[in-house]
C-alpha cells in the first residue's frame, strides 16, 4: 500500500495500523509529485489518500492520475465541503474514511472496499467477455452490414451509452458510412446519407472525401476538444450540429492491410466518456478486430463459393461435351484449312468470330480455342445470346447490383466477371438485341464492364469468342446489327464449312460416333455396311454434323450388336434434304466456302425456299404447330428449335402460340 498523506502524525500511524494487520506499505508521500515518483518506482496495489497535500495539486489531481493508471485508492479526509465531496465523488474512489478514524474502522472499510474492488474487477471482466461475445453473435448472424452493425451498436449501448453512433468503414477508396441515432431504449434509427441531405439541407457526399485518417487508438473528444474532431471528420461536424451532441470517442479499429472501421460514439451530454471507456476500447480492440477479420474471411469465402458454384455449373456443362482438339474429326481440305485457323490464332487474345452453319462444331472450334490458349486452365463461360430472356441478357453478362430491378434480392456477378483471366464465348451473338451489342463492344474496346444498376466500373480480363449461323454482313446491312460491333467481332473470322462441302469427311465421322455411343451404350459395334456409308455421303445433311452424330446414336441404340448398323428411318425421306443435297447452294446465302456457284441462282433459290415452306408447313402440321420438345418439330426434322425458328422467319412462316386445336387461319392450318 502506498500512502498519500501531509500529515507526518497520521501518516505513521496510518503505516503503524496497516503494517500490523498484514499490509505491507511500500512508502509515504506527503505530495503529488512525490507519490508520482514513489508509484513510478514500485507500483503499489492501493493506495490510500488524503485530499489536501503538501504543494498546489490535491488528493483529487492525483486521483485523476490513478484513475488512468488503474490503481484503485480510498480517500482519507476530514473534508466535508459539499464541492468538495462531489469532486471526490467524480474520480470513483473504492471507498471513503472520515478523520479522525478509529482502527477498528479503518481496516473494516480497507477491508470492505478491497473485497468489492476485487469482485467489481470480476464482474468487469466477465461483462467485458460477455460483450466479445455478443459482439461476435451480432456480427456474424444472419442480415447485410446496416443490420448487423446495428446489432452491435445495440450490444455497446450499456458498456459506452450513445445518442449517436457512427461507423465509417474505409476500404481502399471506398468509404461506407452507418449511421444510426437512438429515439428509444432499445430503439434506433437508421440515418443514411439521404437522410442526413434532407435534415441538414446539406449534400454529405462531398464532405466523405474530405475525411482525414482518425488518430491510431481511442481518443476522447469534448465540446473543447471537437475542434479537432470536426478538422479530421467534417461529416461528423454536420451530425454533431444536427443532433446537438456534447462529446464523442472515436475508435479505429484495422482489419488487414486495407481496412479500418471506425466506431464514433456521439452523447448529447458533455461529460459521458470518461477514462475508463477508453480503457475499454482498447482492451476491446483486439477481439474486435479479430470479430470483424473473421466476419470479412467469412464474406470473401462465401463470395468465392458462390462464384465457384457458378463456375462448377459451367464446368459440368463443359465436360459433357468434347473439348478437345484431337477429337475433331476429318481429315477434308476445307476442315485443315479450319484446324491451320485456329493454330494460328488460339494462342493470342484477339476476339475469333466463329461461322458456319447450325450443327457444323462451332462450339467445338470455340473450345479448343481456349484450350489451345494460354488460358486453357481458367475458365471458359459459355453464353448462348439466342436463349437467354431479352431483359435478362444484360445481367447474365454484367451481373447486377443488389435492388437494381424488381426481383434483384441479390448481388450476382455476370458471366463477364466470372470469366476474369479465362474466356467467354458468346454463342449466337447474331441474336444480341441492338442496344446490348453497345455495350458489349464497350466491353470489347474498353476491357470493363458495369454491373446492372452500380456505379463501379470494374476491369476485365477475358478473351472473346463468337458464333452465329447468321449471315452477319447482310444483318449489318439491314440494320439489325452494329457494324462496328461486327468489325470488332471479325477482326479473326473462321468458317466452318458444312458437312455436305466435305462429303468425304462423313465415313470418318460417322464410325467415330459409331464407336463413341457403343462405347457409351456398352454395346459392341461390328461396323457399317458400304451401302449404308454410300447412302450417308449421299445425303445433304441440313442439319450438318449434330444431325450425323443424332442419326447415328439411333442406329446404334436399336442396333442388336450382332449385325452391322442400319439406320432407324432413311435419309431421303424429306423434300427438305434432297433439295438440299441437290444442290451445292448453302441454305443460308452467305456461308460458302464451297467453289461451284449455280447459274440461275435465283430461281433455285426460290424453289428451294418454297420447298422447304412447304416442308417445314408440313411436319408443323404433324406436330400441331410444336416446335421444341420430345416430339416437337425441330427434333423431327433434327435440328435446333432456334434454328428452326430462324428459318420460319425468314420464310415467314408465323409462329402458333394456341395450337390446340389449330387455328383455320393460322399459316400452319
Ligand atoms: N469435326 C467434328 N468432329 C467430331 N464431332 C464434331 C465435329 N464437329 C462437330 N461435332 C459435334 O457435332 C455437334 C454439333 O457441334 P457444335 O455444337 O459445335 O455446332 P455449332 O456449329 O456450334 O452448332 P449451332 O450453331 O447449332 O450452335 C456436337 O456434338 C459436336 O461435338
Amino acid at each position: 500500500m502506498l500512502i498519500v498523506e501531509d500529515e507526518y502524525i497520521i501518516a505513521n500511524d496510518l503505516e503503524l495500523i496497516l503494517s500490523e494487520a498484514g499490509y505491507p506499505v511500500i512508502g509515504i508521500a506527503d505530495s503529488f509529485g512525490e507519490a508520482l515518483s514513489l508509484i513510478a518506482e514500485q507500483r503499489p496495489d492501493m493506495i490510500l489518500l488524503d485530499i489536501y497535500l503538501k504543494g498546489r495539486e490535491t488528493g483529487i489531481d492525483l486521483a485523476k492520475r490513478l484513475e488512468e493508471l488503474g490503481i484503485p485508492f480510498i480517500y482519507i479526509s476530514a473534508n466535508d465541503n459539499r464541492s468538495v465531496l462531489e469532486a471526490v465523488k467524480a474520480t470513483q474512489p473504492i471507498g471513503y474514511i472520515v478523520k479522525p478514524f478509529r482502527e477498528k474502522d479503518l481496516l473494516t472499510t480497507l477491508e470492505i472496499s478491497r473485497y468489492r474492488h476485487a469482485h467489481s474487477v470480476e464482474m468487469k471482466l466477465r461483462e467485458e467477455k460477455a460483450l466479445q461475445i455478443a459482439l461476435t453473435d451480432a456480427m456474424s448472424g444472419t442480415g447485410n452490414w446496416e443490420q448487423k452493425l446495428l446489432k452491435a451498436a445495440k450490444v455497446f449501448q450499456p458498456h459506452i451509452s450513445f445518442d449517436f453512433i457512427s461507423i465509417r468503414y474505409q476500404k481502399k477508396d471506398n468509404v461506407t458510412f452507418y449511421n444510426y441515432y437512438r429515439v428509444g431504449s432499445d430503439e434506433y434509427e437508421i440515418i443514411n446519407m439521404p437522410a442526413i441531405g434532407q435534415m441538414t439541407n446539406e449534400a454529405p457526399e462531398p464532405l466523405l472525401s474530405e475525411t482525414k485518417d482518425a488518430p491510431s487508438g481511442p481518443v476522447l473528444y469534448t465540446r473543447e476538444t471537437f475542434p479537432i474532431f470536426f478538422e479530421q471528420s467534417p461529416l461528423g461536424q454536420l451530425l454533431v450540429k444536427t443532433f446537438r451532441l456534447e462529446s464523442a470517442i472515436v475508435m479505429p479499429l484495422k482489419v488487414g492491410q486495407m481496412e479500418t472501421f471506425y466506431l464514433t460514439f456521439l452523447s448529447r451530454k458533455p461529460h459521458t466518456y470518461s477514462l475508463g471507456h477508453i480503457r475499454l476500447l482498447e482492451r476491446l480492440e483486439q477481439p474486435i478486430v479479430l470479430i470483424m477479420e473473421r466476419v470479412l474471411a467469412f464474406e470473401e469465402v462465401a463470395r468465392l463459393s458462390e462464384k465457384l458454384r457458378q463456375e462448377n455449373n459451367y464446368l459440368q456443362e463443359e465436360v459433357k461435351t468434347f473439348a478437345n482438339f484431337e477429337e475433331i474429326i476429318g481429315r477434308s481440305q476445307q476442315l485443315l484449312h479450319v484446324f491451320d485457323q485456329v493454330t494460328q490464332v488460339a494462342n493470342t487474345d484477339t476476339t475469333v468470330l466463329v461461322l458456319g452453319e447450325s450443327g457444323t462444331g462451332k462450339e467445338l472450334i470455340a473450345r479448343a480455342l481456349h484450350n489451345l490458349s494460354a488460358r486453357k486452365d481458367k475458365i471458359l463461360v459459355k453464353i448462348n445470346c439466342a436463349t437467354l430472356p431479352a431483359n435478362l441478357i444484360e445481367s447474365e453478362l454484367f451481373g447486377h447490383e443488389k435492388g437494381a430491378f424488381t426481383g434483384a434480392f441479390e448481388k450476382r456477378i455476370g458471366k463477364f466477371e466470372l470469366a476474369h483471366g479465362g474466356t467467354i464465348f458468346l454463342d449466337e451473338v447474331g441474336e444480341l438485341p441492338l442496344e446490348l451489342q453497345a455495350k458489349l463492344l464497350r466491353v470489347l474496346q474498353e476491357k470493363e464492364i458495369e454491373r446492372v444498376g452500380g456505379k463501379t466500373i470494374i476491369k476485365t480480363d477475358v478473351r472473346v469468342l463468337a458464333a452465329t449461323n447468321r449471315y452477319l454482313e447482310k444483318e449489318v446491312a439491314e440494320g439489325r446489327f452494329r457494324m462496328d460491333l461486327y468489325f470488332r467481332l471479325a477482326t479473326f473470322p473462321i468458317t466452318l464449312p458444312s458437312l455436305r462441302e466435305r462429303p468425304g469427311d462423313i465415313p470418318l465421322l460417322a464410325q467415330f460416333f459409331a464407336q463413341r455411343s457403343a462405347r457409351k451404350l456398352g454395346k459392341p459395334f461390328i461396323g457399317m455396311s458400304e451401302s449404308l456409308l454410300n447412302e450417308l455421303v449421299k445425303y445433304s445433311w441440313p442439319g450438318n454434323i449434330r444431325e450425323l452424330e443424332n442419326v447415328i446414336e439411333q442406329a446404334v441404340i436399336i442396333n442388336d450388336g450382332q449385325t452391322t448398323l442400319k439406320l432407324g428411318r432413311p435419309l431421303v425421306n424429306t423434300l427438305f434434304a434432297t433439295t438440299f443435297s441437290a444442290s451445292v447452294l448453302q441454305p443460308d446465302a452467305g456461308f460458302k466456302t464451297g467453289s461451284s456457284t449455280p447459274k440461275d441462282l435465283h430461281d433455285v433459290k426460290q424453289i428451294q425456299q418454297d420447298t422447304e415452306r412447304e416442308y417445314i408447313l408440313a411436319i408443323l402440321k404433324q406436330t400441331n404447330g410444336r416446335i421444341r420438345g420430345s416430339g416437337g418439330a425441330a427434333e423431327l426434322m433434327n435440328l435446333k428449335p432456334t434454328t428452326l425458328e430462324y428459318r420460319m422467319d425468314k420464310l415467314g412462316i408465323r409462329k402458333v402460340l394456341s395450337v390446340q386445336p389449330p387455328k383455320a387461319h393460322s399459316d400452319i392450318a
